[in-house]
């Protein structure tokens, strides 16, 4: 029986030798493997994947030109909404960093941030958060600066920006025509004189000691002439700023998006721009509620999060009062204006 016992100890431990042997020997190889960076290859699940050194170098560069742009744009909401974003958390680690197919490039204070985030809940949508101004103030740094912001994509997926003062800026359209002649325009368009008091709005909450918007508006109050240089007046001038566009894009190329029916009825204004991006309707109805308290549509919450998806605090704020009459007066010197781009544009978008 001891003897027997004893046998049985030896038959056991001999080949426990011989395993921890190997067990060693695979240890050993797979570090050295390791050490000349071939465990690279080796399939990592996807959340823990690394990205290479020279990947790493270009997303550091990225970020730190974003974080750089983040000074300069004027779009609060970016730091706010990038919860928002339904593929923000996808990896950056796969695909290429390509020029924007499509750009929303304008116009300040339409609902561009509200369309870009709605778009980015697409999973053929990939797109830079923060504005990149580079048709306007960054040309000087040359494309490969601006390929270099965008995030990367996969075959078929687009890429995107927006940009809202690019509507309004002389030399966009030429600068975007020689990047790509076949880029995609997006402009969000809203009632010029609501637009020109959310601008005013906006600069308002920068600077409080601002003089009242009457008192801006006009070049001289007995006389009620709208003065047009300043800035909340000139944007809205639609037609003019899309001529300049049409000398370098025909119409087709150029998509405008109702400002108002982007919060009215944002999944049937997702339906024309998924259309115009050549997109499966992805985006529907299902992914909007009407939050009351905000008193906007929102994104509906993805499984399992509690995160608010309504866009920030310095999007949907209260205008200050402005007395009727001085709208009434805006409102007649636009009237000509819009009316001559509901023609250029073919669309009517019912401001009174
Ligand atoms: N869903 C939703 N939530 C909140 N706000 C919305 C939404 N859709 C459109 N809007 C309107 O977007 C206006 C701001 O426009 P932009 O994002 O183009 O502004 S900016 O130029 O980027 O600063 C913003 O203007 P204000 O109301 O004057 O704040 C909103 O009216």
């Amino acid at each position: 029986m001891g003897c027997w016992a004893t046998r049985f100890n030896l038959h056991l431990k001999a080949p426990s030798k011989v395993s921890v042997f190997f067990t060693m020997i695979i240890l050993v190889t797979y570090v050295f493997y390791c050490l000349t960076g071939y465990c690279d290859l080796a399939p990592i699940p996807l959340h823990e994947r690394r990205p290479t050194l020279t990947q790493l170098h270009q997303d550091r560069n990225a970020s730190s030109q974003r974080d750089f742009l983040a000074r300069f744009t004027e779009d609060e909401e970016e730091e706010e909404t990038k919860h928002l974003s339904g593929n923000l958390s996808v990896s950056d680690s796969f695909g290429s960093k390509e020029f924007p197919q499509a750009i929303i490039i304008g116009v300040k204070k339409g609902g561009t941030r509200a369309l870009l985030e709605f778009l980015r809940v697409h999973p053929d949508v990939r797109a830079v958060g923060a504005e990149p101004h580079f048709f306007d103030r960054f040309y000087d740094k040359g494309l490969e600066w601006y390929r270099n912001l965008m995030p990367r994509t996969l075959e078929g997926q687009i890429t995107m920006e927006k940009t809202p003062s690019y509507f309004v800026t002389r030399e966009a359209p030429r600068r975007i025509f020689t990047m790509n002649h076949n880029t995609k325009l997006i402009v969000v368009v809203r009632d010029p004189v609501t637009r020109a008091v959310s601008d005013y709005t906006q600069t308002l909450s920068k600077n409080p000691g601002l003089p009242s918007f009457q008192n801006l508006v006009f070049k001289n109050s007995s006389t009620g002439l709208i003065d047009t240089s300043w800035s909340a007046v000139r944007i809205g001038i639609y037609s003019k700023h899309l001529e300049n566009w049409l000398r370098y894009f025909p119409l087709s190329r150029l998509l405008f998006v109702s400002g108002e029916r982007l919060v009215t009825d944002p999944a049937s204004e997702m339906e024309r721009v998924q259309d115009f991006l050549g997109l499966k309707r992805l985006v529907t109805n299902k992914h909007f509620y009407f939050n009351q308290t905000k008193g906007f549509p929102c994104l509906k919450k993805p499984e399992g999060s509690s995160r608010p998806r309504c866009l920030g605090k310095s999007k949907g704020r209260a205008h200050p009062h402005i007395p009727s009459e001085v709208l009434y007066k805006l409102r007649d010197f636009y009237r000509p204006f819009n009316l001559k781009f509901y023609q250029m544009t073919g669309q009517d978008f019912g401001w009174k």
